[in-house]
């Protein structure tokens, strides 16, 4: 179990408590500003709370060696970047840096990494060179060439197109039905109703809602968090949600 409990942190958390589960796709929401990114950092060890603690089973997070933690939690940030103009290939490679594990079961790690994201054809091009989509692709195959046991994503549906979105969460979904622990913030909150086992809502650095995405999600959650009258329509998997316009 990968936990916060009861972090602190000034003007950005404000007492949070949530366990992460293997084996479950959990989504975290809420408005711009609520503490999404802040959570999922500090869930990954990147930012330090003021009060409370982070746990991995029970241990503090931060007394982990960092190679152990750079093992077990794979990190998308919200906005990665590369100082260099890599090829495509070398910024997936990244993600094995933390193995010693020999270069064939790197590569293989790899060439599977680039093919989840459909990159193989992309695979030698300088990173300068992409779309901003094959951009957010290669960066998220660089987290899965590390093969974590716990995905921690930021927005990882950001500027991809329906299909590779689709794709994704598909693939996302498998390797949380594999019994990985996989965590993404998410502003489509269809996608997060349609494809999540469980939902954190998170509104001005508080947990207001932790639970099946559609309690977690439901209409007076939507209007109290942000300020929208919405309702659900279709069936369960295939949700999408209907605004109303504001009179
Ligand atoms: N490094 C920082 N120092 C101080 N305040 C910060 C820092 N980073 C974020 N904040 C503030 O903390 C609050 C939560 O930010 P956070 O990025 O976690 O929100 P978010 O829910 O991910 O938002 P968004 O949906 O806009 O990405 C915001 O008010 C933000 O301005």
């Amino acid at each position: 179990m990968l936990e916060a409990r009861d972090i602190h942190l000034a003007g950005r958390l404000a007492g949070v408590s949530a366990c992460i589960a293997p084996g479950q796709l959990t989504a975290i929401c809420g408005p711009n500003g609520a503490g999404k990114s802040t959570l999922l950092a500090a869930l990954a060890g990147l930012v330090a709370p003021q009060d409370g603690k982070v746990l991995l089973h029970d241990q503090p997070l931060a007394a982990l060696p960092r190679q152990v933690r750079a093992r077990t939690l794979g990190y998308l940030p919200q906005q990665a970047s590369v100082a260099w103009d890599l090829s495509v290939r070398t910024l997936v490679a990244l993600g094995r840096l933390p193995y010693a594990s020999g270069a064939a079961e790197d590569a293989r790690a790899v060439a599977t990494a680039l093919s989840t994201m459909m990159l193989e054809e992309l695979a030698e091009r300088p990173v300068s060179t992409l779309s901003g989509g094959e951009l957010a692709r290669a960066h998220l195959a660089r987290v899965l060439a590390g093969e974590p046991r716990w995905i921690l994503a930021d927005e990882p549906l950001a500027g991809l197109d329906l299909a590779h979105q689709t794709s994704l969460l598909a693939h996302l979904r498998d390797l949380a039905d594999g019994g990985q622990a996989v965590v993404l913030v998410m502003h489509d909150l269809a996608a997060a109703m349609n494809w999540a086992d469980r939902v954190i809502v998170l509104h001005c650095g508080r947990v207001v809602a932790d639970d099946a995405p559609d309690v977690a999600l439901a209409g007076d959650v939507l209007a109290a968090v942000w300020q929208v009258k919405a309702e659900w329509m279709g069936q369960p998997g295939a949700r999408a949600l209907g605004l109303r316009r504001q009179t």
